[in-house]
This record gives C-alpha cells, structure tokens and sequence, in this order.
C-alpha cells in the first residue's frame, strides 16, 4: 500500500473512523455531502492520515485464509458465509463494509455478515495472501441479489420482473483503481450468467456510474423512482435489433397493459418530476424533505440522501 492511494480517493478518513468511532472528519466520495466550504464552514487542515498498519490491519486477517476461502475471487452465498465460522473472517468483511458505508455517508453498514447470513443475498470477495508478511488481505467486493422491480423505461413503458441488483460495492480506498472492481463484477457477471446491462444499480454513486460507463458501455443510465438505476440497454433487449434480439434476464417480463403505481399518475409529465422525485409524495425540488438524524432515521437519511445524489448527478455536467 501506498500513501499515494490517499490521494486518488478525494475523501478523508480519521482514524476514529477506522475504529468505529466517533471521528468528525467523514470521508466524501466525489459530489455528495460536499467539501467544507461548500457547507461554509471553515476550512481546517486537513487531519492526519491512519498509518498504513493501522489502516492495513482493518481488512486484514493475520492468517492463511486459502484453506478457508479458496481462490482469490470467491462467492460466498449465505450458506457459504455461515459455514466459515471464523470470527476473524467476519470482522474483516464487516470492516470493509462499514468503510464502504462511511464512503457513502451511511450511519448503518448496508453489509454485514450477520445480515447476508440471514438473507438471499450473494458477496462477491476479493482478497489476496501476501506470502511475505503471512497475512490475508481483503481488497474489495460486490453484494448482488435478485429482486422483482417494477421499472420504467425513457418512454414511460412500464416493466416488471425479476432483476440482478448490485446492492453493495466497494474497493478499499488502497487499492481503488487498479482493476480490482471490473475484477469482481466480471466475475460476479459470469457466475450470475449476466450482462452487464441486465444489471440494475441499487442507488448507484457517481464514481459507479462513470465505472459503469468507461468499463461496460453503459453510459445511458434510466433513474427509476425508487432509486434504482437500470440501462437503456435493458429495455432495448426486449425489441429485435438488427435482427439479433438479446435475451432479457430471467422471470423479466413487459406486461401487455402498463401497470398503474400508486395514484396512476403515469403521464408524461409525471417523467420530469421523476427526475427529482415524485411530486405526490412531496418530494419534488421545490419540497425538500428533511432528513430524520436519529438512527433510527438512517433509513430514511439513506433515501434523502439518494434524492440528493440524484439531482445532484442530474444537475451536474456528466464527468465521463
Ligand atoms: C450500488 C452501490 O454500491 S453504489 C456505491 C459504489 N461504491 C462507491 O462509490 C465506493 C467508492 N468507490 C469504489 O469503491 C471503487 O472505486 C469502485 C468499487 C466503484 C470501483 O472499483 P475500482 O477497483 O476502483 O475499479 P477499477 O479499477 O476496475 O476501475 C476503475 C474505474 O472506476 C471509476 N473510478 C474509480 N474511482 C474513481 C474516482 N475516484 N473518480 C472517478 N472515477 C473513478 C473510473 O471509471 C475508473 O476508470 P479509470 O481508472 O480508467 O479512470
């Protein structure tokens, strides 16, 4: 690891934060929450850097994990995951994903291994074991799962069925941009037998959707009001193109009278007001709704958030 890796990330992390604790400085990722000045606040210097052993040992296990984990991409569903029993192995997992959480500015980790225990969906690991100071290391990973979406595509078409979802994805900030994310989702595409554009991006950041672009072509994102994010591509697979006609992800189907949601207000207009939320809900630009700062509230910090991130995005020149 080296110091340099800091600095691509633009985001800082305390060591509080390391441990959990109650660091002040958060860690930004790119467009959301802001630098200080864009709050006013003062600026301040910037706080010290974790030392890389302090940083290194949160996702390392000082251990040989290849009889446990296998090979250095491996999939662990929940069956998997229970099975490991090795509590050094869970924290090092639940670690990561509490940085992934702090990255996006979540109170509550989207990842643990307790809940992915209890739940249908799948972890993708990176990892690797470095042979000269006998530890493993955790580099990154994805939490995808299967989930029955109702979506819409550019034309207001209603569909529905069940979708691929990456829920979860994170690289540590050490290793970020050296291939260890395509890695994953390459990986998790062929495990998956999935494309790329039957992915649909559970609240996807900015960083995301640029990986998403540069990587996979896919740079015609379609915001759904739930916060998910599906490709044109996805829409497209359902009518021929050039007399070769993709094949849609499994249980997908278009039904043959557009669904109604909620009220029925599936006109056209309704399309623009979608792009900053919907505005029967009172979540329209003009109508910002508060977020609840208890922690009980960090679910629905987590959708203010997203409305946020989304007008944001929507309102930005696009960065790729
Ligand atoms: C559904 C969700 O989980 S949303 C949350 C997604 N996670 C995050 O945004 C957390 C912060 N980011 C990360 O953890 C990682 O950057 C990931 C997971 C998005 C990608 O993992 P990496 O190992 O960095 O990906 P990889 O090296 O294969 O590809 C790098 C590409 O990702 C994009 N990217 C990664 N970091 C950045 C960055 N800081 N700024 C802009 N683009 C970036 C670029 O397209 C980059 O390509 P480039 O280096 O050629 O410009």
């Amino acid at each position: 690891m080296n110091r340099r890796c800091y600095k691509i990330h633009r985001g800082r992390v305390t060591v509080e934060e390391f441990l959990g604790g109650e660091g002040s400085a958060k860690m930004h990722e790119n467009g959301v929450g802001g630098d200080k000045k864009d709050r006013g606040e003062e600026e301040e210097e910037d706080p010290p850097l974790p030392s890389v052993a302090l940083a290194d040992s949160i996702m390392q296990v000082n251990a040989d994990l290849r009889p446990i984990l296998g090979p250095q991409l491996v999939r662990l569903d929940p069956m998997r995951i229970k099975q490991l029993q090795d509590p050094q192995v869970y924290d090092a997992i639940d670690s990561l994903a509490k940085l992934s959480a702090h990255c996006l500015q979540l109170r509550t980790p989207l990842t643990t291994c307790e809940k992915l225990i209890n739940s249908d969906s799948t972890l993708y690991l990176s990892w690797k074991y470095d042979e000269e100071e006998k530890v493993s290391r955790l580099l990154g990973f994805a939490k995808v799962g299967r989930k029955k979406l109702f979506l819409y595509d550019a034309q207001m078409q209603t569909y529905e069925g069940e979708v691929l979802c990456l829920l979860d994805f994170y690289v540590h900030f050490s290793t970020q941009r050296q291939g260890v994310g395509k890695q994953i989702l390459d990986y998790m595409f062929s495990q998956e037998h999935a494309e790329p554009y039957q992915l649909a991006l559970d609240n996807p950041s900015v960083t995301l959707l640029g990986f998403m672009s540069q990587k996979y072509g896919m740079n015609r994102p379609v915001w759904q009001n739930t916060n998910f994010v599906v490709f044109d591509e996805l829409f497209q697979s359902l009518s021929a193109e050039n007399g070769v006609e993709k094949s849609p992800p499994d249980g997908w189907r278009r039904p043959m009278t557009p669904r109604r949601l909620g009220t029925g207000m599936t006109d056209t207009r309704w399309l623009q007001h979608a792009v900053s939320g919907h505005q029967s809900k009172g979540n329209a630009m003009a109508a910002p709704v508060d977020a609840d700062m208890t922690p009980q509230g960090a679910l629905s910090n987590r959708a203010h958030q997203a409305k946020a991130r989304k007008a944001h995005i929507l309102s930005s020149k696009p960065l790729w």
